[in-house]
Parts: structure tokens; C-alpha cells; sequence
């Protein structure tokens, strides 16, 4: 078997008398975006904390380049819903801890000067000086943006991070994202609700059914050419075929495909789909083999 880069082998969590999720496959490649999407209770926060280091699955482990995580580090940087910057400190501080925190051995303004780097690239350079209780919602999450993306990690985790934004924010903060991610060849994995937030950043797709025991019934593939930009994305070819796709697994099939999943199924053969290549109703159904053969 060819390991991906991120390869969450045969995961299972339970809290008591709650299985979440049982036997979870999947891989990230270097470089590539995927979306976890599935309803509220599936488990989406439990897998990224497991990917994160933060929670222990009961079995099954996930390798990172090659190693098994065994709790967290700095190769995995999360960003949160909720900002989870330091108060005290102003944004350009904020970025320079966790800076320091990686690079141990850097001088401060050499720290300075990478955390101001950060910032520019967010757009944030004039408000390095600020605390946050001083920055809008969507400034603070940029900064956020910024000090996760300075270290550089093997691996970007976001949790529904603009879920708590404006919808003008969350557009402008999204199409600052699918840049940034793209600039730094990121890897990266994001839960979401939100559709068009998983079109317009994923590479690829998983959906999740309804808990509990909840599994990953499908692997959407996102063919959508890049660069993407939120305000274009809906005219592109192929879009609303891929939306359709997703808003029926999420109104039907999540529901549907929940439980006991059918005999003969493999947790390590998720069904991939590439609804905007083929016609509409005749989503092309191939194994992750053949997939990432044809690629
Ligand atoms: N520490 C815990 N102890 C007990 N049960 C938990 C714990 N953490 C999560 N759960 C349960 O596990 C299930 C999955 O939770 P999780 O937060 O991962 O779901 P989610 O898909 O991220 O939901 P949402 O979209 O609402 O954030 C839920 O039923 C939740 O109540």
C-alpha cells in the first residue's frame, strides 16, 4: 500500500456508550485540500482533534510523514473557530510566540521580522501593534491565519474557522485562504458546513453519514480548474453539478447511508465520485485506485 502524506488508518472513537465514528480511511496528499463534510454530531471536531494530537482514537493511529502522531505539535497547526489568540499580547507578538515556540534558537527581531512577514501577507501589517480586544472578528482571524501559516507546518487543520464571521468576511477570508494555501503549496485539511466554502478551497471531498457509528461513505473529487474565487465560482462549468451532488448526500444520503453500512462494504475502498465531469444523475463512481490512477 502507498501511504499518503496524511493517512488516517482505521480509526475508531468511542465516548461512553457513543460510538462517533468506527474504521476510518483516508489520506491527504502533500500539497492537496480536503474538506470534511457531514452533519452536526458525525464527528468532524472529533477526527481533526485525533489529527491534531489532541484526542486518541481507541484504534487505528494516523502517520504524518511517515510518523505516527502521538499527541500535538507544532507540524500541525490548527485554526480554530474562535481565535484563540493571547489577549495580552499584540497581534505581532501573538504570531512571534509561536514562532519562538518553533524556532527556538531565532534571535527576536529575527522573530519580529518573520511575525510582521506573516502579517503582511494577511494584509495586517498596519495593526501588527494591536491587541486583539483592538481588531475586528475578521482581523483577529486573519491573525490567526497568519501565526498558523508563519510555522510552516506539514499540515493546516482548520475547524469551521469563519463559521463565525459575516458573510462579507467569511467571502473575502476564504478567497485570502484558497490564495495563501496555493502560494505555500499548504496542505491542508478543514471542516466545514458550509458548500461552497469546501467547493471553493478542496481538492477533494469526504462525506460523512449521520452518527452515530457514522463512516466516510464517499470521496468527492472537485475537478473545478484553480485559481477559484467565490464571486466566479458558481459560473464555472461543472459547479452546480457538484453543489447538487453534495446538498443531496447532505439532505438524503447522509441520512440514508447511516448505520450499518452494506455487506461487503470496505472502509479502505470509499466510493470516489467526480460529479462535475460527468452527466448529470450518472455521477461516475470509481474506487480510490482508479482515481488517483487516472490522475
Ligand atoms: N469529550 C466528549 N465526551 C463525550 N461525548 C463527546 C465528547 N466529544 C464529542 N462527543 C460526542 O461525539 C459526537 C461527535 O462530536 P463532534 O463534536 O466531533 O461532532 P461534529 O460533527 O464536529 O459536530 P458539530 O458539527 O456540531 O461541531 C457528538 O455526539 C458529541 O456529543
Amino acid at each position: 500500500m502507498t501511504r499518503a502524506y496524511v493517512s488516517v488508518e482505521g480509526v475508531s472513537r468511542t465516548f461512553p456508550g457513543h460510538a462517533v465514528f468506527r474504521d476510518l480511511w483516508f489520506g491527504v496528499e502533500r500539497g492537496e485540500f480536503v474538506c470534511l463534510v457531514g452533519h452536526s454530531g458525525c464527528g468532524k471536531t472529533t477526527v481533526l482533534n485525533i489529527l491534531a494530537g489532541l484526542d486518541k482514537p481507541d484504534s487505528g493511529g494516523v502517520i504524518v510523514d511517515g510518523r505516527e502522531i502521538t499527541g500535538p505539535s507544532l507540524d500541525r497547526a490548527v485554526i480554530f473557530q474562535g481565535h484563540a489568540l493571547m489577549p495580552w499580547m499584540t497581534a505581532e507578538a501573538n504570531v512571534a510566540f509561536a514562532l519562538s515556540c518553533r524556532h527556538p534558537t531565532w534571535p527576536r527581531a529575527k522573530l519580529r521580522e518573520a511575525a510582521r512577514a506573516a502579517l503582511e501577507k494577511v494584509g495586517l501589517a498596519e495593526a501588527a501593534e494591536r491587541k486583539p480586544s483592538q481588531l475586528s472578528g475578521g482581523m483577529k482571524q486573519r491573525v490567526g491565519i497568519a501565526r498558523a501559516l508563519a510555522l510552516d507546518p506539514k499540515i493546516l487543520l482548520m475547524d469551521e474557522p469563519f463559521s463565525a464571521l459575516d458573510a462579507l468576511t467569511r467571502g473575502a477570508l476564504q478567497d485570502e485562504v484558497a490564495r495563501l494555501v496555493a502560494e505555500a503549496r499548504q496542505t491542508a485539511f478543514m471542516i466545514t458546513h458550509d458548500v461552497d466554502e469546501a467547493i471553493l478551497l478542496a481538492d477533494r471531498i469526504l462525506l460523512m453519514t449521520n452518527g452515530p457509528d457514522a463512516r466516510c461513505a464517499e470521496v468527492v473529487v472537485n475537478t473545478l480548474p484553480k485559481p477559484r474565487h467565490r464571486a466566479t465560482l458558481h459560473r464555472m462549468p461543472g459547479y452546480h453539478r457538484l453543489r447538487d451532488h453534495i446538498l443531496e448526500f447532505l439532505l438524503t444520503r447522509s441520512r440514508t447511508l447511516a448505520g450499518t453500512p452494506p455487506s461487503g462494504w470496505d472502509p479502505r475502498e470509499v466510493p470516489v465520485v467526480r460529479p462535475a465531469d460527468v452527466a448529470i444523475g450518472a455521477a461516475e463512481t470509481v474506487t480510490p485506485q482508479r482515481a488517483l490512477a487516472a490522475e
